[in-house]
């Protein structure tokens, strides 16, 4: 696996790697890379004959307070991982690759950047567009791979790539993989590595609550008290605080008041310092 930090050296190695005509599909990711990412490598690899990975901790997507400067970064054991799984390139851009000096461009997509996420994380989603945004062009690979544990930035991203005629040559050219978890359920996240062990053993709370509240869906009850109900549970179990527990359109994240055909839950809280969040289909799965 070759890694590159400037644009000419990717320049170059994607020319090298597309030379006999081969498709390349690209894995963004933020580093501290754990089962999850790896398995949205695997699936790169099942769709294109090449697969790059990025990786970079982009200040634009993190809000002041937050995490940007605790957030994990391990590149020696990323890379020894990447070339693990067959990835032929890691795409490591230094901060000036992605905003030189003068950088002015925002990229902002409305509607489904509103709410959950976007309503917590002010300037979130602006930072993440504009990222995958400079990405996409960037490499310029065929396809490319993101996790559904961020359901709505998928969303987002999707809709930039409409919006923006980055559509990549395959039709469904931006891939959704689904949530990998541990095996108490937990979604996994480069955040978790920030729970202490009772904290880690609290958190698996959410995605059992998640699982309880959609089964009492299921059965008639509504929506209010369930959620209430979801609420109670983590606060019971050692979170600190539910920042949103909403039913909402998996397509256009409008906010839902019963469970529709199309329905997803999401919730975020937070346990110590650290934010998780998840999100299931009502109706199958
Ligand atoms: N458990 C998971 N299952 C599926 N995809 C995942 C999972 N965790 C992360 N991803 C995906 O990996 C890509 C890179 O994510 P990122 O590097 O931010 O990791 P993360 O674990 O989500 O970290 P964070 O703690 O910042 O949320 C994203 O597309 C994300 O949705
Ligand atoms: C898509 C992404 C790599 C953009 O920085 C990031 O938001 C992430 O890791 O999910
Ligand atoms: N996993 C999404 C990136 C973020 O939380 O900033």
């Amino acid at each position: 696996m070759q890694t590159v930090s400037t644009l000419p050296d990717l320049r170059q190695a994607v020319d090298e790697l597309r030379a006999d005509g081969a498709t390349l599909a690209l894995v963004p990711t933020m580093g501290a890379l754990h089962e999850g990412h790896l398995t949205l490598v695997r699936e790169a690899a099942r769709h294109a004959s090449r697969v790059a990975a990025s990786i970079f901790v982009n200040p634009r997507q993190f809000g002041a307070n937050e995490d940007l400067d605790a957030y994990p970064r391990q590149l020696a054991r990323d890379q020894e991982l990447l070339a693990r799984e067959g990835v032929a390139l890691l795409w490591a851009p230094t901060p000036e690759a992605i905003y030189p000096h003068g950088y002015a461009t925002n990229v902002s997509v409305a509607g489904v950047s509103e709410g959950l996420c976007g309503a917590d994380r002010p300037g979130h989603f602006d930072g993440v567009a504009t990222v995958v945004c400079k990405l996409f062009n960037q490499v310029r690979p065929d396809m490319a791979f993101f996790g559904e544990k961020d359901w709505q930035q998928l969303a987002v991203i999707r809709r930039m790539a409409r919006d923006l005629d980055l559509t990549m040559p395959h039709v469904d050219a931006i891939h959704g993989v689904g949530i990998v978890r541990e095996d108490d359920g937990l979604a996994m996240s480069s955040r978790n590595a920030y729970l202490s062990p009772g904290q880690r053993a609290a958190a698996a709370n959410l995605p059992a609550a998640m699982r309880d509240a959609i089964a009492a869906l299921r059965s008639g009850s509504a929506l209010a008290p369930t959620l209430a109900a979801l609420e109670a549970h983590l606060l019971q179990a050692g979170f600190d605080s539910v920042d949103y527990a909403e039913l909402r359109d998996a397509d256009s994240i409008a906010k839902l008041g019963e469970a529709t055909d199309t329905a997803r839950l999401f919730v975020a809280a937070r346990i110590g310092g650290t934010r998780l969040i998840d999100n299931m289909e009502v109706w199958s799965g």
